[in-house]
């Protein structure tokens, strides 16, 4: 495979997708901010601050200088937290040529906008081949070769097609879907009830709990979903269930990771602090609480994790609230009309 490839944000994901591709034979520079970094990216073959021991291929490239990595490649993966993705792109475009495939793998919406990162990518960039890439994909456990499996969605056919090319590998799988809103919005989502899982686990509730977080977690993206014109049938794929599954179950996961540091009775500002990496949840629940507001959507669970998050309320008095509310229906999937 020989394919020249841009990946913007050297944290853990953007090095370990830039890694899959560096294996496969493609020319991969990967661009940060840090020139300290980078030079020691490309001496040791290691990206020592977010996936310490981790050998990097010898065609993967880091450097800092934004035009020279975006020049030249035929895709550009853009794996920059959501907090900085607008300024990034912004920086980028201008050196953009128009048939360059532009690929989010960012799973959070921009404060105030409510813009998911493909949107903020066809705003900017209205001439590329727009696609994002979601899917169960803990960077660490990309890292140490677990067999893992995405989804690129695109409106674009030769897109996906092409990133299943660059992608795929003896353990590394990319699923290709049209549905760019609801792969985009599940990846989301989940990382609002990841925060509460982590809060439950660090409380000690019982697997019959557990099971009932997540299958009502799912009911409530679905209930988001519809009400925000997307198809919820998405959600019953890897990008959706697949998604919720491994991040409200795995400790490698960062937006589960501030959910149990606030149950050990942490503040939100010591487990944010203390995590060192994005949890793109805490803004994402901002976000849909207000989104939810606006639009009146249930969403008991996302309301009362709000509470306990942005206002201290004690758990267990949100925890007896939410049972004491009339059971809603089971299964919710009704395809928007
Ligand atoms: N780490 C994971 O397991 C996965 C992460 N993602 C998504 O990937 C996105 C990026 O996450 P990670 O790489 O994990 O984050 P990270 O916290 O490991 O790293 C973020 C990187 O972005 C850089 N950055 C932040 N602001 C920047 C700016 N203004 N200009 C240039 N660089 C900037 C940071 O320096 C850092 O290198 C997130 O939205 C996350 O949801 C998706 C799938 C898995
Ligand atoms: O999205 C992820 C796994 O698919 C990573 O989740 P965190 O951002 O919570 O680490």
């Amino acid at each position: 495979m020989s394919a020249q490839i841009a990946v913007l944000g050297g944290g853990s994901f953007g090095t370990v997708i830039a890694n899959i591709m560096a294996e496969n034979g493609c020319q991969v520079r990967l661009w940060l901010r840090d020139a300290a970094r980078a030079k020691a990216i490309n001496e040791h073959h290691e990206n020592s601050r977010y996936l310490p021991g981790f050998t990097l291929s010898s065609n993967l490239i880091a450097n800092t200088d934004l035009a020279a990595v975006v020049s030249g490649a035929e895709a550009v993966f853009v794996s920059i937290p959501s907090s900085s993705f607008r300024q990034v792109v912004a920086q980028a475009k201008d050196v953009l040529r128009p048939e360059q495939l532009l690929i989010s793998t960012t799973k959070g919406v921009e404060a105030g906008t409510f813009a998911l990162m493909s949107d903020i990518l066809t705003e900017l960039c209205p001439d590329n081949p727009v696609g994002v890439l979601s899917g169960p994909n803990l960077a660490k456990e990309i890292a140490a070769g677990h067999i893992t499996a995405s989804v690129i969605a695109s409106k674009n056919h030769v897109l996906c097609q092409r990133v299943q090319q660059i992608l795929c590998s003896k353990s590394f799988r990319a699923y290709a879907s049209d549905d760019v809103f609801g792969v985009e919005l599940g990846g989301t989502l989940k990382n609002i009830y990841a925060i509460a899982s982590g809060l439950s686990a660090a409380l000690g509730v019982g697997e019959n709990t557990k099971s009932m977080l997540m299958t009502r977690s799912l009911a409530e993206m679905s209930r988001f979903a519809v009400a925000e014109g997307a198809n919820p049938m998405t959600f019953l794929g890897l990008s959706g269930i697949g998604d919720l599954i491994v991040t409200c179950s795995s400790s490698l996961s960062r937006n589960y990771r501030v959910g149990f540091a606030l149950g050990q009775g942490k503040t939100l500002q010591q487990a944010v602090e203390e995590l060192g990496e994005v949890a793109e949840g805490v803004n994402t629940l901002k976000q849909v609480r207000q989104q939810a507001i606006e639009k009146d959507i249930y969403m008991p669970l996302a309301m009362g994790l709000y509470e306990v998050v942005f206002n201290q309320a004690p758990v267990k008095e949100v925890i007896a609230s939410m049972m004491s509310n009339q059971p809603n229906v089971d299964v919710e999937f009704s395809v928007p009309r």
